[in-house]
């Protein structure tokens, strides 16, 4: 069965192949760079989420997959303060749609000043870690959970609430 990933994002398709082989799924995986239709750096769940969704409809439109799965990862603003959000959706060939948020922890006001002033987290997260491709990488959550949880890590989570959910499915049907 054909999974398409809707990314290039190295950490976004190496969680979805870590959460596939602790689900026991077997895929072959075809990474796409699906469109998320919404602004490239998302400011609410809901946007968020709608990249996510959009992401996994494009992946299944435009390929012959059985299986689309998009992530996407964004910021809200929670009483002033700025926090990660991040959003996974599935979508089967047979018309099945899942969707599942992620972790969020708060970003420093450093962080907070430049997505205010239009930027985004990407470059915003190497400029303050003086590093490049964070978003490849550990990403942001990486940076601040000193380690513990990398991007991947935390998108292999979305990815095990959306098979788990799929896979429930399946069976209750
Ligand atoms: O190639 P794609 O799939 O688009 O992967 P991306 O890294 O650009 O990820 P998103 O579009 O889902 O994220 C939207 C923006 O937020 C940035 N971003 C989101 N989460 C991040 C994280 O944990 N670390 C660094 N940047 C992050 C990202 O670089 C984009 O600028
Ligand atoms: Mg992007």
């Amino acid at each position: 069965m054909i999974c398409t990933i809707g990314t290039q994002n190295k950490a976004k398709i190496q969680a979805v192949k870590n959460a596939c082989e602790k689900a026991g799924v077997i895929f072959d995986f075809q990474p796409f760079p699906a469109e998320s239709d919404v602004a490239a750096q998302p400011i609410s769940d809901e946007e968020t989420r709608q990249g996510a969704i959009n992401r996994a409809r494009h992946a299944l439109r435009e390929t012959e997959s059985e299986i689309a799965i998009g992530l996407e990862g964004g910021v809200k603003w929670i009483e002033g303060t700025l926090y990660l959000c991040n959003w996974g959706a599935l979508f089967t060939r047979d018309g099945e749609t899942f969707t599942a948020m992620g972790a969020g922890l708060p970003l420093p006001e450093e962080i907070a000043e430049g997505i205010r002033a239009g930027q985004e987290l990407g470059p915003l997260m190497d400029l303050y870690t003086n590093k490049q491709n964070i978003r490849h990488n550990e990403g942001a959550i990486g940076v601040f959970t000193n380690g513990l949880i990398d991007r991947s890590a935390m998108f292999e989570h979305i990815v095990l609430q959306l098979i788990g959910q799929w896979m429930r499915q399946k069976s209750v049907v």
